[in-house]
């Protein structure tokens, strides 16, 4: 190895002045380059955006014209819903126009059904590259820890919906795009009125998951008030998927019945029989989520909108499900955690201003949820012993 010369105590001045005083003029230099640089360069730097956007602002901020087609970036998409909502929208916009990414590695059949990226939402940088190199215009936040598992690792959770979802407003208002960001009926919390739950009321959430949806719903209306970002937030229900399975959340037993149905006819469900919350299938909450991305500005009275399909309590699933398999066997051992999660949240939604407001309307309802999620099995099934 080679010898590193000794440096005395004397030697350091006159090693380091010259590169303090090389700092400096590279700061001031750094600084007059950033009060020219255009103002979407400077959202991360507030105090010295000169940027003000009234709050009757068009909306103005989506790069394309209306006859182009979004190009779409989905974060967190190998969960429960971004694989579905990619298929919609590749149907929709083209296969090379919507790009999945998560930082987990997606399955063959994913990676082989159209472009798939690692994206970290906690790489700021990362995440510009993506946004500039493939120039996105649409951009659907799907990257989350859910209620239950957010409980059990709250840093984690704080990090990925909170620090995460910073990256993601800063990229969306410096790059214009039009920005979804689902929240959830967790938003709401014991204090809310749960029988229904109106779009405006208390939001006292109990869980690091539900306040972290309040912070984003806040955070980007204020962006969207402040910077003019076409800021888009659907509060969805639990969802109810066949081919997807959910990621740790509180209305989780309401798609793991099927499962233990059809696998050995005995499901142990970890909520009380009478716990009421509101539920959704996935291809309506899909549906939506296309519908009000695809929404004309103008009829977007509101930033945030509750949606609703159906509420049910898992004795009446059960009850549901035995009329097409009298044989189910359905026991409880309630989850405490899920269950405290689960009292605190909305019973019924009202869902009445999304309806008024850009049309919104749910197909499924509880009988057509248990039947198609048992014809999706029964064909599964049926494929399964064919080969
Ligand atoms: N599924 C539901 O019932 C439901 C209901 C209401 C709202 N939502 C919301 O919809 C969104 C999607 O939900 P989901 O059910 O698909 O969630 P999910 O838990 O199934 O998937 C979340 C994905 O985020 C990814 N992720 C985690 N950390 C990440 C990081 N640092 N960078 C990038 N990706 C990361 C995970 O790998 C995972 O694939 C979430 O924001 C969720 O809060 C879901
Ligand atoms: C309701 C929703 O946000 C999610 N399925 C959860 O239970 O955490």
């Amino acid at each position: 190895m080679q010898e590193q010369p000794e440096i005395t105590g004397g030697d350091w001045r006159g090693i380091i002045m010259p590169i303090i005083r090389t700092l400096g003029t590279v700061a001031q230099q750094a600084q007059r380059v950033q009060q020219v640089l255009p103002v979407t360069v400077a959202i991360r730097n507030i105090s010295f955006s000169p940027r003000q956007v009234t709050s009757d602002a068009s909306f103005h901020s989506v790069s394309f014209s209306e006859t182009d087609h979004p190009k779409v970036l989905i974060t967190g998409g190998l969960g429960q819903l971004g694989v579905g909502l990619a298929k919609l929208l590749r149907k929709r916009f083209g296969k090379n126009n919507v790009i999945l990414s998560d930082i987990r590695k997606p399955p063959s059949n994913v990676f082989h059904s159209g472009p798939f990226i690692y994206s970290d939402i906690l790489d700021y940088k990362n995440l510009r590259e993506i946004v500039v190199n493939n120039r996105i215009t649409w951009l659907v936040h799907y990257s989350a820890l859910l209620s239950a598992v957010g409980e059990a690792n709250v840093a984690l959770a704080r990090s990925v919906n909170i620090t995460g979802l910073h990256n993601i407003l800063d990229i969306a208002a410096e790059h214009g795009l039009r920005l979804f960001v689902p929240s959830t009926i967790g938003a709401f919390g014991p204090t809310s009125p749960r029988n229904p739950t109106p779009d405006l009321c208390v939001q006292r959430p109990r869980t690091i998951y539900g306040v972290s949806k309040v912070h984003a719903e806040l955070m980007g209306e204020y962006y969207h008030h402040r910077y003019g970002l076409d800021f888009r937030c659907l509060r969805y229900p639990g969802i109810i998927s066949a081919d997807s399975m959910p990621g740790g959340g509180t209305t989780d037993y309401a798609v793991q019945i099927f499962h233990d149905a059809i696998k050995s006819g005995k499901f142990e469900c970890n909520l009380k029989p009478d716990t009421r919350l509101p539920m959704m299938y996935i291809d309506d909450c899909l549906r939506a989520t296309l519908e009000v991305m695809e929404a004309p500005a103008d009829t977007l009275t509101m930033r945030t909108y509750n949606i609703n399909a159906m509420s049910f309590t898992p004795e009446e699933l059960s009850q549901e499900l035995q009329k097409q398999m009298p044989e189910l066997e359905v026991t409880y051992d309630v989850d405490l955690v899920r269950q405290a999660i689960a009292d605190s949240w909305p019973m019924d939604f009202d869902d009445s201003n999304a309806r008024k407001d850009w049309g919104w309307k749910h197909d499924y309802d509880l009988p057509e949820l248990v039947q198609t999620m048992l014809n999706y099995f029964g064909v599964e099934t049926r494929m399964v012993g064919a080969n």
